[in-house]
């Protein structure tokens, strides 16, 4: 049977695909950016990598978040993978939070992209974005890794149905 064929089936409601997306456990990031448009920050768990040749990952951004045009205009981004014990940094950046009060939370540094980088993340990913892709209500951030920093002997922090797990290396066998 071709595809045209098949037979037409009801749509995978909204709510249906969100809560089998919830059993995908994923990494907890907190997205920045800093430019001419200035600095904002968010959650995202919606990062992966795409190359190694070079250095690629992509990330997710819903275009109707209040952080998505300054992302747009400065054409930088740095992911900082959280650890666990960062959780309460995650909701701050995933929230309706200001952002002066997001960034007030933590201590941030720089390294090539002018974006921020998070003192204590389990890793960070400093980038230019080099192609945006539209998709449905996101753009999909395609990203250069310029540099790298890593802090990773610490535990990790995963979203996993809807909250938060702390993941230790011990447990990876
Ligand atoms: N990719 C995204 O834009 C994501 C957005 N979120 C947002 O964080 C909040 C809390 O999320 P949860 O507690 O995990 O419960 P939830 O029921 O809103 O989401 C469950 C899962 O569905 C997916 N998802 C949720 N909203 C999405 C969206 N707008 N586009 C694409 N995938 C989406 C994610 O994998 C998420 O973990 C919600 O407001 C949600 O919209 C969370 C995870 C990913
Ligand atoms: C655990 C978690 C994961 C999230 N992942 C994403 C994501 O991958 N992409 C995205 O666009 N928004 C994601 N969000 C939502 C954004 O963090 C949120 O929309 C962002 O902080 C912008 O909010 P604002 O419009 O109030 O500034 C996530 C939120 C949480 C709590």
């Amino acid at each position: 049977m071709s595809v045209h064929e098949l037979p037409l089936l009801p749509e995978v409601s909204q709510q249906a695909f969100r809560d089998a997306m919830s059993g995908l456990g994923a990494a907890v990031n907190i997205i920045t950016t800093d430019g001419p448009a200035g600095r904002a920050g968010f959650t995202a768990t919606a990062v992966c990598s795409v190359s190694d040749t070079p250095p690629t990952l992509l990330v997710c951004l819903n275009r109707n978040a209040s952080v998505w045009p300054l992302f747009r205009d400065n054409g930088v981004l740095c992911v900082n993978t959280l650890a666990a014990g960062q959780e309460s940094l995650s909701t701050l950046f995933g929230g309706k939070t200001p952002m002066t009060e997001r960034f007030a939370a933590a201590r941030w540094h720089t390294q090539r992209s002018g974006a921020p980088l998070l003192q204590g993340a389990l890793m960070a990913f400093d980038c230019t974005i080099t192609q945006v892709v539209s998709v449905a209500t996101h753009d999909i951030l395609f990203s250069n890794v310029m540099a790298l920093e890593r802090h990773d002997a610490q535990p990790g922090l995963m979203w996993f149905d809807r909250r938060y797990h702390a993941l230790s290396r011990q447990d990876a066998r």
